[in-house]
């Protein structure tokens, strides 16, 4: 009877529980002073506006700092949003093997590649190996690569890889390996100086000569004949086959192992391609995904992966179930979105790609609001939700989760039937890409797309685990992350001014802390306005004596102080507190100007652009390898330039502005002149443009001092002296 009792309370223990974040009300009183201050100097812009007696007029350049301050408070306002109600989430994953062990649902990743250059098919079918060898039942997994390169490279690779997992998912099995992708997994064996087996360099010497037999077909250029006649999917490329123009190419690949065990299902697919039809990028890519998987193993759940985001945690997939598969909550989720984190980033986070605050912070306040966002990968989503599926109460969740397809057609069938599926036509008059799939028109389908699923209702959870589930790879180099916040601030500033924007589209559909969360990330674009007016014009106006700040010695003086320390030193402990250092933070600051100043603005400019209808969306893809020059001073922490782009041009600029401020107007007068009554007058713009020279060092070494192949090119700088000069003479003229 009590075992009875037990085993009952046991059942209904739920999958997973949450947890709300501590601090909240000092967090809360610690932020209603900082909105105080932001009042304070708000009023101060007005009150001052007025000259009194004797005083002069003051400028345009008042009015323009006013309306800076405007924005940084609005903006700090929103942003509040993200810390208040910050919660984190814990599944339970040996209760859902007790319980659903023979009942778990299929599940299908998708794994997405669109160019065997910069990212090479090595790396891809690491990722594709790491995702076939989840500890979950193989007749119940399927992965497809869907590859927008349409190479015989890549299809390549992943047919060596799938003769490869024949020994490596019982190797992975038998020695419970972490992490399985394999390149990951040697070189932390290696490390480590373990005693290795012979197992174990049996496995890696089969993993070193198939990499090597595709590395020699790329090198080659070709593919011998000898492998050509070994798979039959090679007759799909001839001479016509190009990036831009083939047919749909669907392969499916069922194999059992080396003791003849099934192995999961294994797809690649290039979608048809032909010029004049627009391909929608990677959220087209995901829709014929949705649709071919479908057709051949219709997994209830998807997993999508980037191909160059492997899979940390062979247990990942059980987790991110519990959540779904809870029996009082679990039917409400449509994704389960875990953080990306990078494998690749040097000790101080040079590009600041940890992002220690949004990774534990920020996206854990949004979950708060049950809308986690959706960002493209690491993200786990319910089938029904992406089909255009509006949630409703009584939708029974672990009914509809449970494998549905018992299909009796023969692969050739199968794949002849998905590629269809995979047409450019296909979509043509459907839903697809509107209220079916992902949205497309967005560089950042991910965003728009999670925003609404959300809006018809459904919930979604955020969850960043202690052991990381997925790792991914971070720009090395400056010029290419600069192009990939581009890409992002762009397609969420493009989210904003459309009509998904969070305040009008989620309107009575989301909370509004849910609606201000959202828009924290999609106005970062316009976040280069205020920025740009702030590291220029104070600057200039030091330089010619002109303050815009109040005394040190005047009341006003104190909450512009306030806020400016307050904000930094909160900020600098939240980074510490989220797992970061003080080397990391202080980078993260760098680039946080960097980004402001350039990839922002272009985003902001280029938005502007596409509203008047000049130019379409494209999504430039972010380069996963570099030569090896490149990739030891990323290793050594040397800010990697080399190249003369237009961004390049405005950091050095606003870099030497500010030198030029900065020498001209604190040392000159006060040192040389012995002004030191200016300094009263100037203290708070002396201290933001030292600030930026400080921020800028890095520039300045580039600009002058660097003899390797990373430094700004010399018609940079060139350009860079000549406008920043150009500046300081003409702004007394205005
Ligand atoms: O036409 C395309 C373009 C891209 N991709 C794939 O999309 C993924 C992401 O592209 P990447 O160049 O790596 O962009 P990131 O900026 O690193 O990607 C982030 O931002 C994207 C939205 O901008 C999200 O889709 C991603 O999941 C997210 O990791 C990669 O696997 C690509 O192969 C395609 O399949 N087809
Ligand atoms: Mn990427």
């Amino acid at each position: 009877m009590q075992m009875a009792r037990d085993q009952d309370v046991k059942d209904h223990e739920p999958l997973f529980v949450t947890k709300e974040g501590k601090v909240r009300v000092a967090y809360r009183v610690f932020s209603a002073t900082i909105m105080v201050g932001i009042c304070l100097i708000w009023l101060y812009r007005i009150v001052q506006y007025f000259p009194r007696d004797g005083e002069e007029g003051r400028s345009w350049a008042w009015i323009g700092m006013f309306m800076a301050e405007l924005w940084f408070g609005f903006y700090w306002i929103i942003s509040q949003s993200v810390h208040w109600n910050v919660l984190y989430s814990f599944p339970f994953k040996d209760r859902l093997s007790q319980r659903y062990e023979h009942k778990l649902p299929s599940v299908d990743i998708f794994v997405c590649t669109a160019d065997p250059v910069i990212e090479p098919p090595t790396m891809v079918i690491n990722t594709i190996l790491s995702a076939i060898s989840y500890n979950y039942p193989p007749e119940k997994l399927s992965v497809y690569l869907s590859d927008d390169g349409g190479s015989e490279f890549t299809f390549y690779a992943l047919f060596e890889a799938s003769d490869f997992s024949k020994y490596w998912i019982p190797f992975c099995k038998k020695f419970n390996v972490e992490p399985r992708n394999p390149e990951a997994y040697f070189a932390h064996v290696i490390n480590d100086n373990a005693d290795l087996s012979q197992e174990l360099l049996d496995i890696k010497k089969k993993y070193e000569d198939m990499k090597n037999r595709i590395e020699s077909a790329i090198t080659k250029g070709r593919i011998s004949k000898e492998i050509r006649d070994k798979y039959k999917g090679f007759s799909e490329w001839n001479v016509e086959v190009t990036k831009q123009n083939h047919q749909s190419i669907v392969q499916d690949r069922n194999a059992v192992d080396k003791e003849g065990c099934q192995l999961p299902t294994l797809v690649y697919i290039a979608r048809e391609k032909r010029p004049g039809w627009p391909h929608n990028f990677k959220a087209g890519a995901i829709n014929a995904l949705i649709r071919v998987s479908s057709e051949i193993s219709n997994g209830s759940i998807i997993l999508k992966l980037d191909c160059d985001m492997y899979s940390n945690n062979a247990d990942a997939i059980r987790e991110a179930l519990c959540f779904f598969m809870d029996e009082k909550r679990g039917h409400e989720f449509a994704f389960v979105q875990h953080p990306h984190w990078f494998y690749n980033i040097t000790k101080n986070d040079l590009y600041s790609y940890y992002n220690h605050v949004i990774h534990k912070l920020e996206l854990a306040g949004i979950c708060g609001y049950d809308a986690a966002l959706y960002s493209g990968t690491g993200c786990f989503h319910r089938r029904e939700s992406l089909s255009g599926g509006k949630y409703s109460k009584d939708y029974i969740g672990n009914k509809d989760i449970e494998n549905k397809k018992n299909d009796q057609r023969s692969v050739h069938e199968l794949e002849e039937a998905s590629k269809v599926l995979a047409n450019c036509s296909y979509e043509k008059n459907t839903q697809w890409g509107k209220e079916m799939g992902l949205v497309y028109g967005c560089a950042v389908e991910d965003i728009v797309t999670g925003l609404t699923i959300q809006c018809r209702g459904w919930k979604s959870m955020y969850y960043n685990p202690e052991r990381k589930a997925f790792l991914g790879v971070a720009p090395t180099t400056l010029d290419i992350a600069l192009v990939q916040i581009k890409r992002w601030s762009e397609g969420m500033f493009q989210i904003f001014l459309s009509k998904y924007c969070p305040f009008i589209y989620g309107y009575g559909k989301m909370k509004l802390g849910a609606q201000m969360s959202y828009c924290v990330f999609l106005l970062w674009a316009p976040m280069s306005l205020p920025t740009l007016y702030y590291v220029i014009v104070p600057p200039l106006c030091l330089l010619h004596g002109i303050s815009l700040f109040p005394k040190a010695s005047s009341l006003w003086f104190i909450p512009f102080a306030y806020v400016f320390i307050a904000k930094n030193v909160y900020s600098l402990f939240e980074a510490l507190s989220c797992g970061s250092t003080p080397k990391i933070w202080w980078n993260s600051q760098r680039m946080l100007i960097i980004k402001r100043t350039t990839a922002f603005f272009f985003a902001f400019i280029d938005v502007i652009i596409k509203q008047l209808g000049l130019s379409q969306t494209t999504f430039a893809i972010t380069t996963k390898v570099v030569t090896e020059d490149v990739s030891k001073r990323y290793e050594q922490e040397i800010m990697e330039f080399g190249s003369s782009s237009v961004m390049f041009t405005i950091l050095g600029t606003l870099a030497m502005l500010n030198l030029f401020c900065f020498v001209g107007g604190a040392t000159l007068k006060m040192v040389v002149l012995r002004e030191f009554g200016a300094l009263e007058n100037l203290i708070s713009q002396v201290f933001l443009c030292g600030m930026m020279v400080l921020i800028n060092l890095p520039v300045y070494e580039a600009l002058f001092f660097r003899k390797d192949n990373g430094y700004l090119p010399f018609s940079v700088m060139f350009k860079s002296i000549v406008l920043a000069s150009m500046a300081c003479l003409i702004i007394p003229m205005i």
